[in-house]
Parts: C-alpha cells; sequence; structure tokens
C-alpha cells in the first residue's frame, strides 16, 4: 500500500481536489430538497407561479455547478488513477527485468502478465472510485441527516434509526461478500492461466485432437466461476431489498410522524418531501459506499499480489570486474566441482561437474533428453548461479564479472528460436546494436540464412511477425544463430539451435563458424552425434552426471553411455572406422 500511496503523491494536488470538488457537487445536491420544499410550501401552495419559475432555475443552477464540480473531479481523479497505473506498470516492467531466472521461474509467466495488466486495471479502477467516492458518501450521508434536522428534528428522528440500521446491513453483507469475491478473483486467475495455455498451445491441441477434452475442462473451469460468481451476487443482491425495506420503513415513520405534524400546523408538506428526499438520498449513497468497498477490497487485493512481486528481489550481486578478455581469443571455460539445484528439495540438476574447455576451442555437450545439457551452459552467462562450486572464464569467476560484460561477451543461441516483431534488421541488432548493414549480412551468410532470406526479396527490412510467425522453425532458428553470431562474442552457445536443420546445413554451419568467426569458443549442445564429433572435446551427461569427457574417437573407446549414443544414430561400420581414427 506504500507504494501505492507514493505513486499517488506525485500527483498530491489533484489527490486533494478531486475528492474535494466531490465534496462541493454533493453541497449542491445537499441543498435541492430544500428548494423543492419550498417550492412546494410556497410555490404550490400559494399558487405563485413566479417563485416556482425562479426556484426552477436555482434548482437548474445547482444542477448546473453540480455537473461542472463532478467533471472536474472526475478529470483530477482519472489522471491520478491512470498515471498512478502508468508508473506502476512501468516499474514493475522494470522490476521484472531486475529478477534472475530462477525467481522468475519461481513466479511464472502467466501469473506475471495477470499483474502487470488485470490487477494494475483493478488498482486504476480502486485509485479513480476512492478519490470520488470516499469523502463524498459519508458527507452526504451525515451531510443528509443534519440537513434533516434543520428542516424538523422530530421527523429527523427517523434518520437516527435507520442509518446505525442501513450501516449494519450493508457492511454485513459486505463482511460476507468481499472474502467471496476474493475466491472469484482467484478462479478469474486460474481461468486466464489456462486461456493463456490454449491459445499459446492451440495448434498442440488440435494436432492431438484435444479440443474436446480442453473444452469440457475449460467447462469445468468457467461453471465453477459461474456458480461461485451466482452465489455471491444472490447475496449482494440482498443489499437491495434489505435497504430498500428499511428506507420504506423510514419514509413510512417521516409520513406518519410529519403527518400528525402537519395536521396539527406545526410542519408544511414540503418539508416532509424534503425530509423523504433525503432518506432517498442516503439510500443511493450508502449503496454507492458499498460498491466502493467492495471495488477497494479487489484493488487492494490485487495492490497486493503487485506488492508481492515487488518483494521478491534479485539479492545477488553483481561483478565489479571487466571480461577478462584472452589476447588470442575466445575464452577458456573451467567448471569446478559444480553443484545446482532448480528448486531446493529438488535431485540436483548438476552433480560435481568439472572440466576445462581451452580458449578458442569447440566443446560438445552431449546427453539424453533432461539429462543437464542446457544447465551447464546456462550457468555461463549467469543466467542461473552455481549452488557451490565455481565457474571461471580465462580463470575469472563469472560471478565476480559485471553481468552486462560478461553477457556482451557471450552469443547464446537457446534452444526455443524467439525472434521479435519487427523488421529483420532490428532483430538482428539485439545482437550488436551498432551492427552495419554488411556486418549482419555476413552474420546472416553465417548461419546459413542467406538464401532464404535472399529468395524473401526484402532484405534486412524483411518484416518478421510477434514471435517469428511468418517463418519456419528452421528459418527462425537460422535467424537466431545469426543474432548471436552478429555480436562475434568470445564464446558462442548453441544450446540445440541446430536441431531443426537438416545434416548437410548443421554442417555448413559449423564449418562457417569455424572458418569465419576466428578464434572463438564454440559450445555445441546437442543429441546429435553428428553434431558435436569434430569438437575438441565432448562432454557426455547422464542425469545431471559428466559420465565422460574427450574427444568422438576416445570415448567411443572409452565411454559406454557415449557407445549407446553412437550405435543409436551410427551404423556398427561406421562407429568402427572412427574408432581406428581412418574418419
Ligand atoms: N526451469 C526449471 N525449473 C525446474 N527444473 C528444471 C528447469 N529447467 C530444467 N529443469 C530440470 O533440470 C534437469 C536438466 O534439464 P536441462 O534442460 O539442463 O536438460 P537437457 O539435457 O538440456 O535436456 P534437453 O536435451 O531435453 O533439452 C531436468 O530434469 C529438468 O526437468
Amino acid at each position: 500500500m506504500k507504494r501505492l500511496f507514493s505513486y499517488m503523491k506525485v500527483h498530491l494536488l489533484e489527490s486533494i481536489l478531486a475528492p474535494l470538488f466531490k465534496m462541493l457537487e454533493a453541497t449542491f445536491e445537499l441543498f435541492v430538497p430544500i428548494v423543492v420544499a419550498n417550492m412546494i410550501d410556497r410555490g404550490v401552495s400559494g399558487k405563485d407561479v413566479s417563485y416556482l419559475i425562479r426556484m426552477s432555475i436555482l434548482l437548474l443552477v445547482l444542477a448546473a455547478c453540480g455537473l461542472v464540480f463532478s467533471i472536474i473531479a472526475q478529470y483530477f481523479s482519472a489522471k491520478v488513477a491512470t498515471h498512478t497505473a502508468q508508473m506502476m506498470r512501468d516499474d514493475l516492467f522494470a522490476h521484472i527485468q531486475t529478477l534472475s531466472w530462477r525467481q522468475i521461474d519461481g513466479l511464472g509467466t502467466s501469473t506475471l502478465i495477470t499483474r502487470m495488466t488485470s490487477d494494475i486495471n483493478t488498482v486504476q479502477n480502486g485509485v479513480n472510485m476512492f478519490l470520488r467516492l470516499f469523502l463524498r458518501s459519508p458527507f452526504v450521508v451525515f451531510g443528509a441527516m443534519i440537513m434533516a434536522f434543520t428542516v424538523d428534528p422530530h421527523t429527523a428522528m427517523t434518520f437516527v434509526v435507520a442509518i446505525p440500521l442501513l450501516f449494519v446491513i450493508v457492511f454485513a453483507i459486505l463482511l460476507i461478500t468481499m472474502p467471496l469475491y476474493r475466491k472469484v478473483q482467484k478462479q478469474l486467475d486460474a481461468i486466464m492461466r489456462s486461456t493463456r495455455e490454449n491459445l499459446l498451445g492451440v495448434r498442440v491441441v488440435r494436432a492431438f485432437n484435444r479440443q474436446e477434452s480442453e473444452k469440457k475442462t475449460f467447462d469445468e473451469e468457467a461453471s465453477g466461476l459461474y456458480d461461485r460468481q451466482i452465489f455471491v451476487g444472490k447475496i449482494s443482491a440482498l443489499l437491495n431489498p434489505l435497504t430498500y425495506v428499511v428506507i420504506n420503513l423510514g419514509i413510512v415513520a417521516i409520513l406518519w410522524l410529519g403527518g400528525q405534524q402537519v395536521y396539527a400546523g406545526a410542519l408544511t408538506q414540503g418539508k416532509i418531501i424534503a425530509q423523504v428526499n433525503y432518506m432517498s438520498q442516503i439510500l443511493v449513497e450508502l449503496i454507492k459506499l458499498a460498491n466502493l468497498i467492495i471495488l477497494l477490497s479487489r484493488a487492494m487485493a490485487s495492490a497486493r499480489r503487485v506488492d508481492d512481486v515487488f518483494r521478491v528481489v534479485n539479492g545477488r550481486k553483481d561483478g565489479t570486474a571487466g571480461f577478462p578478455e584472452s589476447e588470442t581469443g575466445g575464452a577458456s571455460i573451467d567448471f569446478s566441482h559444480v553443484l545446482f539445484h532448480y528448486e531446493k528439495d529438488a535431485e540436483p540438476a548438476l552433480c560435481d561437474i568439472t572440466f576445462h574447455a581451452d580458449a578458442g576451442s569447440t566443446l560438445g555437450i552431449i546427453g539424453g533428453t533432461g539429462s543437464g545439457k542446457s544447465t551447464i551452459v546456462n550457468l555461463i552467462p549467469r543466467f542461473y548461479d552455481a549452488d557451490s562450486g565455481s565457474v571461471s572464464l580465462n580463470g575469472t569467476d563469472v560471478r565476480t564479472i559485471r553481468e552486462k560484460d560478461l553477457r556482451s561477451h557471450i552469443g547464446v543461441v537457446p534452444q526455443k528460436a524467439v525472434l521479435f516483431h519487427g523488421t529483420l534488421r532490428e532483430n538482428m541488432k539485439w545482437g550488436q546494436k551498432d551492427a552495419s548493414d554488411q556486418e549482419i549480412y555476413e552474420a546472416i551468410d553465417i548461419a546459413q540464412a542467406k538464401e532464404f532470406v535472399d529468395s524473401k526479396g526484402d532484405g534486412l527490412d524483411l518484416m518478421i511477425e510477434q514471435e517469428g510467425r511468418n517463418l519456419s522453425g528452421g528459418q527462425k532458428q537460422r535467424l537466431t544463430i545469426a543474432r548471436a553470431v552478429v555480436r562475434r562474442p568470445d564464446i558462442l552457445i548453441l544450446d540445440d539451435s541446430a536441431s531443426a536443420l537438416d545434416f548437410a546445413t548443421d554442417a555448413a554451419l559449423r564449418k562457417a563458424i569455424r572458418s569465419q568467426m576466428g578464434k572463438r569458443t564454440v559450445i555445441l549442445v546437442s543429441q546429435r552425434v553428428s553434431t558435436v564429433r569434430s569438437a575438441d572435446q565432448i562432454l557426455v551427461m547422464d542425469d545431471g552426471k559428466l559420465v565422460g569427457h574427450g574427444t568422438h574417437r576416445e570415448l567411443l573407446n572409452t565411454c559406454r553411455e557415449y557407445q549407446e549414443i553412437c550405435e543409436s544414430q551410427m551404423t556398427a561400420e561406421e562407429i568402427q572406422a572412427d574408432r581406428k581414427g581412418d574418419d
């Protein structure tokens, strides 16, 4: 909440003026029943037409003033609310960028999107309505009661009984419905999560003919939400009949008490009408107040959800050293007894990993699915930190190197090819901000993407749609490789990023990297023997453990797991030939 108020403080003046103008509007409303009473008592009873006309004009003036003040108040409150939401969204976005991969894994992408969008919208609505109503509604309720006393203290006693009774009804219903509304909000979250998952995976859903079962699951979730909303709606709906009963009983009491006084000549008919009008104003405001409280409770829950993300702080210290560049180019990599868990109580994803790769060498990493290959490479640019042991580049622990420097010397091509909406040139410049067109073309050439880029005819102005929808899987992969190559990094990591390429293109890519990129350390993560076989050193991973390392030939003769992988992908003759070394 503190954070919310600190945003609102930026518009302190507007935050004060909005409720004050709303109160001014209410003040004008409070005079209306008195004017109407006078119109009845003097204008109608005395048949004074000119008085009636003057009072009608006065009513119009009161309405116009009320309208002007209301518009001003709404302008201020909308300004504070929208700017508060904008600042909160900007800060939250910036904050999420600072979180570690582990923290983002823990929070989950769906919930971060919900918090950035629907939760902040709810906060915006809450701030808007709070500024407009938090002073106005109580002011009208108590103002109407005071005005009723000035009109006639005797009949006004009805208000003393009715108002507390109305408050009890409104707050009892709120007390019951507020926790239910919170549950509704949570259920809405779940529906949003499954909607997002389904829409993103719509092709997979169809490919596996899961439409019917997905529809059924969605139906169940949606009807659960429907039932809960209907239930809470029914309880909320009790608010109107109950408050109307109290108000109508109050009006009956006013008419009964007032009627006797009218007979006795102590009260006028106009004054009775004024009391009835005040009672109606109170009713309307109490209902507005109840709705405001519901909205505020939702807004507060949303603000807390946003705050929960702000409270996740990346305590990881950034290093202070620059990148330890080697004179020869590339960087040596050392893992020393590295242990790593994704979650505290889970099995380690990496267990006592120790190896050395020379600067400028090619390192292959092979192993079954889930064996820890990607995890190893993710520790090099510090996407994750080792729980124990160390990762060093050119002899310097990565934790001591400034993250920005570290990452600007490493080119990562992730397993999943991700491109962004924009031109090809813009996407390539993610690798190197100031890359020239020629440098970009060279990278595209190394990544074996030149042919298809040329065939599209737009050169570097080729428009790439959101997530690269207008490209094939293989084309996207080649462009993500080109994006990493543009940077001319010291370490180039290809994490299974040639999986959608045919064998010939995969081989041409590796050859081009070797011949055109100078001395760099290249890491090739793959499940294909053909991709890693010519590497200077191959690491064989099995269930988080390093079960073998050496060249293709050494491993064929020494590592059982590597032999099994080779046997599943090569003929016995090929294996035999490779063992002997006649490539
Ligand atoms: N973000 C994550 N949170 C929790 N566990 C994870 C996460 N990423 C990977 N794991 C687990 O860590 C282990 C190693 O995963 P990793 O991605 O390194 O395997 P891999 O060898 O690269 O597999 P593949 O070839 O299928 O990509 C697996 O058991 C996996 O389930």
